[in-house]
């Protein structure tokens, strides 16, 4: 029990905890009643996380007295679109969910961004639950609230700021994750240290790919979801401070709506888009180089995509690219905002791109 962490969410009455570590399901049992009046918990999932979790995830509730009334979804991208809402908000009504009960999201981004969604809409809003099985989960996607759908005009385009009452990070749940799905998560750890945690990514370099699991990993999921929380409170629907969580994530966003469904992960192309700000921001003279040649040896270790060309899709083009990029939610004044960075730790929201200048550094970068 002593090893679990509680990270709480400062959004005044809407404030929550997300606790994190290994055993958090038990620690988090006395808590359940509150949310589930009736005596059954609509429970969302996926194929996968059925397959390995949901025994264990039944068994949990049945021991706080209730009865999981499980959704399973198809895993990936796919499920995150307007079909995949439709009949999540269909099925949630055909069960004939009540105002007063939760739904539980139990999986990785793909089902705590749409369940949150539909939660959000359902009945005009109901409660949701927590339950991030995946790295990438467990560090980013299940904290701060934002929920969504992926649409043709690209990822996340439709969706809704609606706050979890609870996150249920249990380390547990990873023991079961592949290895590609762990390294991807990873990288939004990386991301939050580059953004502004210089120390953290200190700690992650010196334990080079050990940094994946064990003690390392532990420290650095608690100091990512700590960090990301700290944002959130600030500033949750993204006004200001919270954009600088896209650090990687304009030109991330632009390879994931240009690659086939579901050939990258997520955290891949956030990956390569953390290589390309940081390139970007030595290509205009803001950071040194040497930074941004430490990033892209640590995503190489890491076993990341240090670029474009390591991802596991080619054949990009700049002009397509930056076509995606003119559609991001930050920009402003038909301008392309991204995240830059003048050094690790030192992100900053730049609104000064010269379209052309850009391509041409894409250019250089996918060739
Ligand atoms: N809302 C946010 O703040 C936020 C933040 C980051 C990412 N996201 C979104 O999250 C999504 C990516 O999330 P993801 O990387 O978790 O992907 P995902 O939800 O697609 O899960 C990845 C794969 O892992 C499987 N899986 C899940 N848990 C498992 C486990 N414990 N063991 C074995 N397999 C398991 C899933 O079935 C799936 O096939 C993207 O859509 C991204 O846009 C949202
Ligand atoms: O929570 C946030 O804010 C983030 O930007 C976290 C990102 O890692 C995440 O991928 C998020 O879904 C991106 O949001 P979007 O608004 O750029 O679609
Ligand atoms: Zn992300």
């Amino acid at each position: 029990m002593s090893d679990i962490l509680s990270v709480s969410v400062g959004l005044g009455a809407r404030s929550y905890d997300v606790l994190v570590g290994a055993g958090a399901l038990k620690a988090a049992q006395s808590r359940l009643g509150a949310h589930f009046p009736r005596g059954r918990a609509i429970l969302v999932t996926d194929r996968t996380v059925a397959g390995l979790h949901l025994k264990t995830v039944s068994d949990w509730l049945e021991g706080a007295g209730l009865r999981a009334d499980p959704i399973v979804l198809e895993p990936g991208e796919t499920t995150k679109s307007w079909a995949g809402l439709q009949h999540l908000v269909d099925t949630l009504l055909d069960r004939n969910i009540e105002r007063s009960e939760a739904v539980i999201a139990l999986g990785g981004g793909v089902i705590g961004d749409l369940t949150g969604f539909a939660a959000s809409i359902a009945k005009r809003g109901v409660d949701f639950i927590q339950i991030p099985t995946t790295l990438l989960s467990q560090v980013d996607s299940s904290v701060g609230g934002k929920t969504g759908i992926n649409t043709s005009h690209g990822k996340n385009f439709v969706g809704t700021f609606h706050q979890p009452r609870l996150v249920i990070a249990d380390a547990d749940l990873l023991a079961s994750l592949p290895l590609r799905e762990r390294r991807a998560g990873y990288a939004e750890i990386v991301k939050a240290a580059l953004i502004g945690d210089r120390p953290l990514f200190d700690r992650l370099e010196a334990a080079a790919e050990t940094a994946l699991d064990g003690e390392t990993l532990s420290e650095a999921v608690a100091a990512a979801v700590a960090f990301k929380a700290r944002i959130v409170a600030e500033d949750e629907r993204e006004a200001g401070a919270r954009a600088l969580l896209n650090l990687g994530h304009t030109f991330g966003h632009a390879f994931e709506a240009e690659a086939p469904k579901d050939r990258i992960r997520h955290g891949e192309a956030v990956a390569a888009g953390l290589a390309l700000a940081f390139g970007f921001s030595v290509h205009k003279g803001l950071c040194p180089a040497g930074d941004a040649e430490r990033v892209r040896a640590h995503l190489r270790a890491a076993g990341l995509p240090d670029g474009p060309q390591t991802l596991a899709h080619t054949g990009w083009d700049a002009e397509r690219l930056i076509d995606r990029m003119r559609d991001d939610k930050k920009n402003r004044d038909g301008r392309i905002a991204l995240v830059l960075a003048r050094g690790i730790g030192e992100a900053f929201i730049d609104r000064d791109t010269d379209e052309t200048d850009l391509q041409h550094f894409l250019e250089t970068q996918l060739s």
